[in-house]
């Protein structure tokens, strides 16, 4: 029967693969057709075929990703389906029709036959809810759900659990869902990439994956219960089912290191969505890489609100009245500039209520329109016949006299983000005349030397001074307002287009009039985004959000101005000497004073799936005896190893190397004996040691307490826990995050004797 059953669903299964051949050559052939057409020299229909082309090999890439589990679910209706609605937004009308038969298949896209009929649904439609959502409890409408598990496109297993209205109730029943498909997906060896969970999502993830789009929604866990995952999926969800809204405004997801998104990157394409901008919070201004991390007390300083006034008043002390009157020479002739001249134009500037930047250009023509009546009137006493038709002469004299150029210069400097910033550090004098009510101490502690690179904290304090001082690309309402035209106008070409080629229903007019976009200014949505500090997002995903200082959250908010977010992080493992000590702290930048349930809503994660429970239990404990503000969970697996204490790093990791099931060892360290401990493991054993990020990918990675945030490795060896706790600001929170990277084996690595 089982067996029968098997060979079923693979012959299914074997049907939907066909399916997916099938459009990838369709896509490949209309590719080709594409390339052979001759559009001779006529600009317009070459960028025509190009942007067909890019719609087809966006296809194509989509159709390659998905391959692996193309479908991992079938749900069995209690009745005949007659309930399929599409979403008014989503795309659904692709994957949710009715049919007569009661079975309902899961997977990674929506699919069809070629009548048309739906033979595999989203797994976004709400119609997959209950594979996901379905308890014994609450069968919504289902009889059974079954996994398919598969190697490659070989089914190899299915299971099944039937609601067959036996009076069970949810408490009785296993909260998991799909527990054998579950369990091996987490016994899967780790292999430094993070890996969609698509197949094996639980209730209380999915929940949050589909909850609606607007507002700030926090997601709180303690560690490997999903957050990252979920944050994922949950763009991926909501980039599926509000595509209109999404596909111009882009999602941002930020993390916390590129090591992170690093390991992060390969969720969203496997889940067909590609187009999401990642970007660690060292990335967030256009321009500027910050990897270096300030020290704690400097972080500190650099992460408080009171460095935008401080920004602020910078800014404005860059626009000076001189106190006495000075004698310029134009040409020559000496002219007198009387400091109400200057002020006065600095008064006009500020009228116009535009930055920085553009207001000097109404600061500078003021001031040379006073000078030129000046120069006027003071040649005419000399003498000589002036009228208006010399004006423009004057003041081009003026504008191109040296003296002219400092004293304007001086009363309103040019400046860019990045000079202002270097200039408060570099010079101690300007900076205490700027912050009166700051120790020395404090002060001190911003020094450093003009050509030091930018550190991860001035990131948002480039950010805050470029909103003041304005850019030159600023949108404004014109361009906004052209840009919509041109949007119209690619629409149209494009259902034109789409007409021409005959190829109506296999591509979206949208889709093709995103690429005359991209075409035009030959960058991606994404690309367009990532460049332009005054891109505002349509949503945003932060990751390890209990890190963020209120001066990166300022920044986040400009870039979130519809405060459609998804903030997901643990405030226990907040190791970041300027984060908050709670959510409500953490937000208030991003919504104001608003409470929990009115600006901002919160949802709690409580089952482990990375941890088991003898090592996730010491790691609480130990966080709990520091006064962390533990979430406790429940690890859903045991470990078949203690948790070991050994005095030589070397032994540790030979040790794991030793064992065949482990994949990946994570070597966590003091920030001190990082490049030692690298050196020595890598001498051992060559090849197979990693430093940091891009040592990832290898079978031993190490790292520090901070780089190793948000990441996994099967088997973690912590170097002198003791030197964590104590030599690194909240260190228990360090060692927290390090005691739970592990999926299965932890040791510690205590006075060391050969290797730091
Ligand atoms: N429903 C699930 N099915 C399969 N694997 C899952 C599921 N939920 C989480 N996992 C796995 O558990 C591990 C931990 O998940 P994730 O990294 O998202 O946790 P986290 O809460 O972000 O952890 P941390 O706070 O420590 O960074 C990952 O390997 C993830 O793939």
């Amino acid at each position: 029967m089982v067996s029968s059953e098997l060979d079923r669903e693979r012959d299914y299964v074997a049907k939907l693969y066909a399916r997916l051949d099938d459009l990838r050559s369709d896509a490949q052939r209309q590719l080709e057709r594409v390339h052979r057409q001759d559009v001779g020299g006529n600009h317009q229909s070459r960028s025509e075929r190009d942007a067909f082309a890019r719609v087809f090999e966006d296809r194509i890439v989509q159709l390659n990703e998905v391959d692996e589990r193309l479908a991992f679910g079938r749900l069995e209706a209690a009745q005949p389906d007659t309930s399929a609605a599409p979403d008014a937004e989503s795309n659904a009308d692709a994957d949710a029709d009715a049919d007569e038969s009661p079975y309902r298949y899961i997977g990674r896209i929506g699919l069809r036959d070629e009548n048309l009929k739906p033979i595999l649904l989203d797994w976004r439609v709400p119609q997959a809810g209950p594979f996901y959502q379905a308890t014994a409890a609450t069968p919504m409408g289902i009889r059974s759900r079954r996994h398919l598990l598969s190697r490659g496109r070989k089914i190899v297993k299915i299971e099944d659990e039937i609601f067959d209205g036996a009076s069970i109730t949810d408490a009785e029943a296993s909260t998991l869902q799909g527990e054998g498909a579950l369990m091996a997906s987490l016994s899967a060896e780790r292999t430094g990439r993070m890996h969609d969970i698509v197949a094996t999502i639980q209730a209380e993830q999915d929940r949050i994956i589909r909850s609606e789009l607007p507002g700030v929604l926090v997601v709180q866990g303690g560690p490997g219960t999903g957050k990252t995952a979920v944050a994922l999926h949950r763009a991926a969800y909501l980039l599926y089912s509000f595509r209109d809204r999404l596909r111009s405004s882009g999602v941002l997801v930020v993390g916390p290191s590129r090591a992170f998104l690093q390991y992060i990157e390969a969720v969203l394409p496997s889940l067909g969505e590609t187009g999401v901008v990642l970007a660690s919070v060292g990335q967030l201004y256009p321009g500027v890489d910050a990897t270096a991390e300030d020290v704690p007390e400097v972080a500190v300083v650099k992460g408080a609100t009171e460095m935008a006034a401080l920004v602020e008043r910078a800014i404005r002390s860059r626009q000076r009245v001189p106190a006495e009157s000075q004698v310029l020479d134009v040409n020559g002739e000496p002219l007198t500039l009387e400091p109400q001249v200057i002020a006065n134009a600095i008064n006009r500037a500020h009228e116009s209520r535009k930055p920085y930047n553009e207001a000097r250009v109404t600061f500078v023509k003021t001031a040379l329109n006073d000078l030129t009546r000046a120069l006027a009137a003071q040649l005419r006493s000399h003498g000589n016949t002036v009228d208006e038709d010399d004006y423009g002469m004057l003041r081009e004299d003026l504008r191109s006299a040296y003296d002219v150029r400092v004293a304007l210069n001086t009363a309103w400097i040019p400046l860019t983000p990045q000079k202002l910033l270097q200039d408060l550090y570099a010079r101690p004098q300007w900076l205490a005349e700027l912050t009166p009510s700051w120790s020395p101490e404090k002060r001190a502690l911003l020094r450093r030397d003009r050509d030091a690179p930018f550190t991860v904290s001035d990131v948002p304090l480039l950010d805050e001074a470029a909103e003041h001082l304005g850019e030159h690309n600023e949108r404004n309402a014109a361009v906004d307002r052209e840009a919509k035209k041109q949007r119209k106008r690619d629409v149209e070409n494009a259902e034109n287009a789409i007409r021409n080629m005959d190829v109506e229903g296999l591509v979206h007019a949208e889709d093709l009039a995103d690429t005359f976009a991209e075409q035009a200014s030959r960058a991606t949505t994404a690309e367009r985004a990532a460049a332009d500090r005054t891109w505002t997002y349509g949503h945003i995903v932060v990751d390890e959000a209990q890190e963020l200082s209120p001066m990166q959250w300022r920044l986040l908010r400009r870039r979130g101005p519809l405060r459609s977010f998804t903030i997901v992080g643990d405030i226990a493992q907040a190791s970041a000497a300027s984060s908050a000590r709670s959510w409500n702290e953490a937000v208030a930048p991003l919504v104001g004073r608003a409470k929990r349930g009115e600006g901002w809503r919160l949802e709690e994660l409580t089952v482990n799936y990375r941890t088991p429970t003898q090592i996730a239990e010491a790691a609480q404990e130990m966080a709990e005896r520091r006064g962390l503000p533990v979430t406790r969970s429940t690890s859903v697996r045991e470990s078949e190893w203690p948790i070991t204490t050994v005095h030589s790093t070397l032994e540790a990791v030979r040790a794991d190397r030793q064992i065949a099931s482990l994949g990946t060892t994570g070597v966590i360290v003091l920030p001190g004996i990082l490049q030692r401990t690298f050196e020595t493991l890598s001498a051992a054993l060559p090849g197979e040691v990693g430093l940091g990020a891009a040592g990832l990918t290898r079978q031993v990675a190490v790292m520090t307490p901070q780089e190793a945030k948000g990441l996994e490795f099967d088997s973690v060896v912590i170097v002198d826990p003791e030197g964590i706790l104590t030599d690194i600001p909240r260190g228990a929170s360090a060692l927290y995050v390090a005691m739970t990277r592990p999926t299965q084996r932890l040791t510690f690595v205590i006075e060391p004797d050969v290797v730091g």
